[in-house]
């Protein structure tokens, strides 16, 4: 939080009350409404039975005393007919309000560069939103029940103020020995007594809200470690190894450890409400007590009325819960502040990458040509160069092959080359022209991958492999035989309308990892684009669905660009150009033969490394 807390608290609840006018523009006037008519609800009672009282002991008139009582029910229940009313459509406008939140969080993740997907703050900031929502109460909602529960407060003293003000009129016709009660200083003196208790209760009471706090956020940052493990424990991928690596022991220790640190907090909360509790209730009887000796005394001298014992101590409670409840409503809204800042941050992320205008020329010959000139580039928060000065120029039709060991940059050339981030140095062309300056729909339009960590929906397999929801049905069908899945799908319930995975749906088929990747591969396929990207494509598949993809790669990318990621060289053999990528740069290119000329070179060591277990060193 900045120096300046007042001027910071002012400016986040300024742009909160934007941000909630925003998401459901009558969700504030419903709140102030609904709560000032809460606030008159007690009141009703407590002046009307002061005037029964009255009525009753002065005089015999039962039509009279029964119109009041009469009355008095009346508006009990049109101010609760009309306060539920209200309650039911904030009800209504608040779940409207959460679900254009979702949407509104949804869009921003969807829109965001990737870079920002990609990076640590960026899911650290989206959860801590989900466990103030969900563990601490805290947010957006949390902001609009705390404003309601002020605009409350404030009516409640307006109206106790304007109902008890009466009882401290001077009034001195009173009984002669009682008119001490009735004497100025004595009168403001006893007002000033309930103020200053009713303030050292607020105090206290902020005290309290404070380190109470202090407590729930050291709670909410354990239940955060705690949730972690519980999802991993109930995470059926990660079975597997917790069973075979015995990992429960280790899980069982940091559980435990966790839930005690929590028993710890609880129990010091618990200790903690008890003391102020106890003294808040031992502060307010105090108080209780006073107000109904003065205002007992004030009905024995005469100057008010017996009625008015009911009208006036009810209104001082009703002032001092009221007062109460502003405080604890300000301490709140300041508190959740924080909160309301984590969901500003997260749609304040912006959009910095630059989307150019130029559109990509539609060729019907594919010719699109690639250059990457002295390409630097680092991890957005890291220090470390990932690509180190890459210059590469692939030719029209071309395939690259890039291979290299583990984290020596292949993958992140590709994320660069379809501008999932920009290099920090140097450029990258299409057809001579930088990629910034294109369009961006329409450049990322030129491209077609299969990433190694790809990711299926449990949508339709027609549906994954269009990545739409009305398809051509020939053509998924001409992809899936291309990449050897027509015979899986023959087994499949409802052909290429089998939804994937049983999620939300019965009839929904499970898939191994190598049919995943020929999904991965038809969609690409599908899409149809003059460049195509194959990371690791062929990773999971059996050696003979491996062995079909190559023979039909030639067929499969056609007059298309292509670049192709693999750690199995024999498998790069059909490229024209292989380059092999070593820490962050290109250390060799050519194609195999060229290559494996060079016995210094890092491509025969990887070559001859990889080559002895199928043919005990006789290759090439
Ligand atoms: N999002 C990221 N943030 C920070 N560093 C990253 C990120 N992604 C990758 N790296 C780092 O960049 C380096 C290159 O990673 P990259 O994925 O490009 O390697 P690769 O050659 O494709 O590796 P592999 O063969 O294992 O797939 C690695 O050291 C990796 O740790």
């Amino acid at each position: 939080m900045p120096k300046n807390k007042l001027k910071y608290s002012i400016k986040t609840l300024k742009i909160g009350l934007m941000e909630v006018h925003k998401l459901q523009s009558w969700i504030v006037p419903i709140t102030i409404f609904d709560s000032v008519f809460k606030s008159i609800a007690p009141f009703i009672n407590i002046y009307m039975v002061g005037k029964i009282i009255d009525r009753l002991l002065k005089t015999k008139d039962i039509n009279n005393i029964i119109f009041l009582i009469g009355l008095t029910i009346g508006l009990n229940f049109i101010i609760h007919l009309i306060s539920n009313g209200l309650e039911h459509l904030h009800t209504i406008l608040k779940d409207i309000m959460i679900q254009n939140q979702d949407m509104k969080i949804n869009e921003k993740i969807i829109n965001m560069d990737y870079e920002h997907i990609e990076n640590p703050k960026t899911h650290t900031l989206r959860t801590k939103i989900s466990e103030a929502e969900n563990m601490n109460g805290g947010g957006i909602i949390a902001f609009v029940r705390y404003l309601g529960e002020l605009v409350k407060g404030l009516a409640t003293v307006i109206i106790s103020i304007i109902i008890g003000a009466g009882l401290f009129k001077l009034d001195m016709t009173g009984v002669g020995y009682l008119n001490f009660i009735n004497n100025r200083i004595f009168s403001y003196g006893f007002l000033v007594l309930v103020l200053l208790g009713t303030i050292f209760n607020l105090h206290l009471k902020t005290i309290s809200d404070k380190k109470l706090f202090k407590h729930f956020s050291e709670i909410m940052s354990a239940n955060r470690i705690l949730a972690f493990y519980y999802e991993r424990i109930q995470d059926y991928n990660a079975g597997k190894e917790i069973r075979l690596y015995n990992q429960r022991k280790i899980f069982n220790e940091e559980v435990g450890g966790f839930i005690q640190s929590l028993k710890g907090l609880f129990k010091k909360i618990e200790s903690m409400n008890t003391k102020y509790s106890g003294i808040d209730a031992f502060i307010s009887s105090l108080l209780g007590g006073m107000v109904y000796i003065f205002v007992g005394l004030k009905a024995i001298s005469g100057s008010i009325s017996a009625g008015s014992i009911v009208q006036y101590t009810g209104s001082i409670n009703q002032f001092m819960a009221g007062s109460t409840e502003i405080l604890t409503s300000i301490n709140n809204i300041i508190n959740n502040n924080q909160y309301l800042q984590l969901y500003i941050d997260f749609l304040n992320i912006e959009g910095e990458k630059y989307k150019g205008t130029i559109p990509v020329e539609k060729r019907d010959d594919n010719e699109y040509e690639i250059e990457f000139r002295n390409v630097s580039f680092k991890y957005p928060g890291t220090d470390e160069y990932v690509l180190k000065n890459v210059s590469v120029k692939l030719n029209i039709g071309e395939r690259l092959a890039i291979v290299g060991m583990n984290g020596s940059g292949k993958t992140t050339f590709i994320k660069l080359l379809c501008r999932l981030y920009d290099p920090d140095e140097g450029e990258i062309l299409l057809n001579g022209i930088d990629i910034k300056k294109y369009d961006y729909e329409e450049y990322m339009g030129l491209f077609s991958i299969v990433f190694q960590d790809f990711k299926l929906f449990s949508f339709s397999l027609g549906q994954n492999i269009a990545a739409a929801v009305d398809y051509d049905e020939k053509f998924v069908e001409k992809v899936i035989e291309d990449v050897g899945f027509i015979d899986r799908l023959e087994t499949m319930p409802r052909g290429i309308s089998t939804p994937l995975y049983k999620d939300f749906d019965k009839d929904g088929v499970e898939i191994s990892g190598g049919e995943a990747q020929k999904i991965a591969l038809a969609r690409a396929l599908y899409k149809d684009s003059p460049i195509i990207i194959l990371d690791e494509p062929t990773a999971a598949l059996d050696p003979i669905a491996e062995f079909e993809i190559y023979s039909k790669f030639n067929e499969i990318v056609g007059t298309k660009t292509a670049f192709y990621i693999s750690h199995r060289l024999s498998s790069c053999r059909f490229c024209d150009e292989i380059a092999v990528f070593h820490e962050g740069s290109i250390i060799q290119r050519g194609d195999h033969e060229d290559l494996l000329k060079d016995e210094d070179g890092k491509y025969y060591e990887l070559w001859y490394s990889q080559a002895q277990y199928y043919n005990e060193g006789e290759t090439a």
